[in-house]
């Protein structure tokens, strides 16, 4: 523990070192940093490395210090910073420098296809993602896990990386069973190379079932596994003569397997009071692996710093809902409505949607006439509607487009919409989310050259979590957030890049979500006091 701490320190001071240095200095001592090798080709890899990412880098050095330091010294940790604050280069930035710069593979067991790092995250337009930013690294080979279908295995070769969903990786490592046994058989073949396994989106994973027993399974064999590192090096170590007592201890303690839990929401927020503080992730975690350290860079269930916050009550406040049975005042009954409750309700739901519809035709225009007045810029304006039902994102597809056709005043051509869901086909949704990603619309035949053109991704939640698109203005709940957490993560696709970013969230409200608006506003307004 106390070698641990030692570690922890030193490789704070070494991170902490690195953010105040000029350009030259800090290439120097990233580069001592990252011990890379002398030969040319590692160096201009390292160079290439260092210059592509400074900026970034040097922030997340400085915002993720303790992340940085904590994750270089090997332990296991809970990473919890708010949506778009980059920790996914927190993570990677250390995690890969450190096993980049490891002298070659010492501990290379029968399995060469077993990855350095593993990564589960929970999606495959997450796995993508996090393949595209690992492409940043040139010197990392990476893949997904099941290895890509008829790529042969030995041009894979030993992977230092490898990225999977949850139930992509019991599939990968058990193909024809879903026995524990024989999916714990396979964890343990996939992990014997394997030094840290990293589990992005940690409370979404821990919080279902399958996959949290997934965790429980991969922890339980990465033990095991560690217990026959430490044997087996201990003897070496032991062995030899060249190394000082502390030196030995040191080795002992990097033959854990580390793991690193990683989320913006941890906790409900506020903690509900019918929920048993075990059954939180944070308490499942901590359970799991019990030296695990917490590295909370900003308070969790934090909204972006630079992320305004709108509210539209979308019903009228002055009605007054018929109650159940009739009152009677001074004696006089007042009647029954003739009109059932549930027939009520469909009625005031039918008007708050066609408000809600009329509301989000308005703001597109606006965007629009104001786009006349700044002259139209390369880049698209982009917004992301959030709707909880695949129906209602084909509905408001299609009448957008009918709309922006017919509308007076408005460039038909100048407006996209795409809906993206679950259930769409594979090639589409990949066309979908490149194409937004990528900011292109060409498609557009803009009549008026006036009017930038304006890009409006149409979606549930499933682009809710960790979907990074960098230009994102606006976030439009059109169905407003059943959860805090859910509230956090949808308009956490805006105001994004490390915290610098600035973004809109503007939600509709109707009658039944008031009292989530109420704590959802306290959770913005603390932030705001804070
Ligand atoms: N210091 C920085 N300056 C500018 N951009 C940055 C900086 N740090 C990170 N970014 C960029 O910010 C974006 C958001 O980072 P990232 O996807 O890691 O967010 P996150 O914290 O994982 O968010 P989420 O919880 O939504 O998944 C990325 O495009 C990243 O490259």
């Amino acid at each position: 523990m106390l070698i641990r701490r030692c570690l922890q320190t030193s490789a704070e001071q070494a991170w902490r070192s690195l953010a105040g240095k000029d350009h030259a200095e800090f290439v120097t001592a990233a580069m001592r940093n990252l011990r890379i090798n002398k030969t040319p080709s590692r160096v201009q890899e390292a160079v290439r490395l260092v210059f592509v990412l400074r900026p970034t880098l040097l922030t997340i050095v400085e915002r993720h210090c303790q992340t940085a330091s904590v994750l270089s010294s090997g332990a296991s940790a809970i990473v919890t910073a708010s949506t778009g604050s980059g920790k996914t280069l927190a993570y990677l930035i250390p995690t890969l420098s450190k096993h980049c710069s490891a002298e070659p593979h010492t501990r290379t067991h029968s399995n060469q296809y077993s990855p350095k790092v593993l990564i589960l995250t929970p999606s495959q337009p997450l796995v993508l993602q996090l393949l595209r930013v690992v492409s940043a690294f040139p010197q990392v080979s990476a893949t997904t896990f099941p290895f890509p279908e008829g790529v042969p295995r030995r041009s894979i070769g030993s992977p230092l990386l490898a990225v999977s969903t949850p139930s992509s990786l019991i599939t990968g490592v058990s193909p024809m069973s879903k026995s524990q046994i024989k999916i714990r058989k396979g964890l343990q073949a996939l992990l014997e190379n394997t030094e840290t396994v990293i589990i992005d989106e940690a409370d979404q994973i821990m919080g279902d079932k399958s996959s949290s027993q997934l965790i429980s399974d991969l922890v339980s064999v990465a033990k095991r596994i560690s217990k026959r590192r430490a044997e087996t090096t201990a003897a070496e170590v032991e062995s030899s003569q060249a190394l000082e007592n502390e030196q030995k201890q040191a080795v002992r303690v990097n033959t854990d397997i580390q793991f690193v839990f990683v989320a913006a929401t941890l906790e409900p927020v506020p903690v509900e009071t019918n929920l048993k503080k075990s059954h939180l992730p944070r308490a499942k975690i901590m359970k799991l692996v019990p030296n695990v350290v917490s590295c909370d860079e900003n308070a969790v269930n934090t909204p972006p710093p630079n992320l305004k916050h709108s509210f539209i009550k979308v019903f009228n406040e002055n009605e007054v809902m018929p109650t159940q049975e009739p009152q009677t005042d001074g004696g006089v009954a007042t009647p029954k409505s003739d009109v059932s409750e549930e027939d009520q309700k469909l009625a005031r739901l039918n008007d708050e949607f066609e408000a809600k519809v009329r509301l989000l035709l308005q703001a597109i225009k606006l965007q629009q006439t104001s786009e006349k007045i700044s002259s139209a810029s390369d880049k698209p304006e982009q917004w992301i509607v959030f709707c909880t039902e695949t129906k209602t994102v084909q509905y408001l597809a299609q009448e957008i487009e009918k709309w922006a056709a017919t509308e007076a005043g408005i460039d038909g051509d100048a407006i996209q919409t795409l809906a993206l869901y679950r259930h769409i086909p594979e090639q589409e949704r990949w066309a979908i989310l490149h194409q937004f990603s990528q900011g292109t619309v060409p498609q557009l035949s803009k009549t008026n050259t006036a009017v930038g053109t304006h890009q409006i991704l149409l979606t549930t939640d499933f682009a809710a979590r960790g979907m990074d698109f960098a230009n994102v203005s606006k976030v439009i709940l059109f169905d407003f957030s059943a959860t805090p957490e859910q509230y956090l993560h949808r308009t956490g696709r805006t105001a994004r890049e490390g915290g610098h970013g600035h973004g809109e969230a503007i939600s509709f409200v109707g009658k039944d979500d008031t009292k989530m608006m109420a704590r959802i506003e306290a959770l913005v307004r603390r932030e705001r006091t804070a």
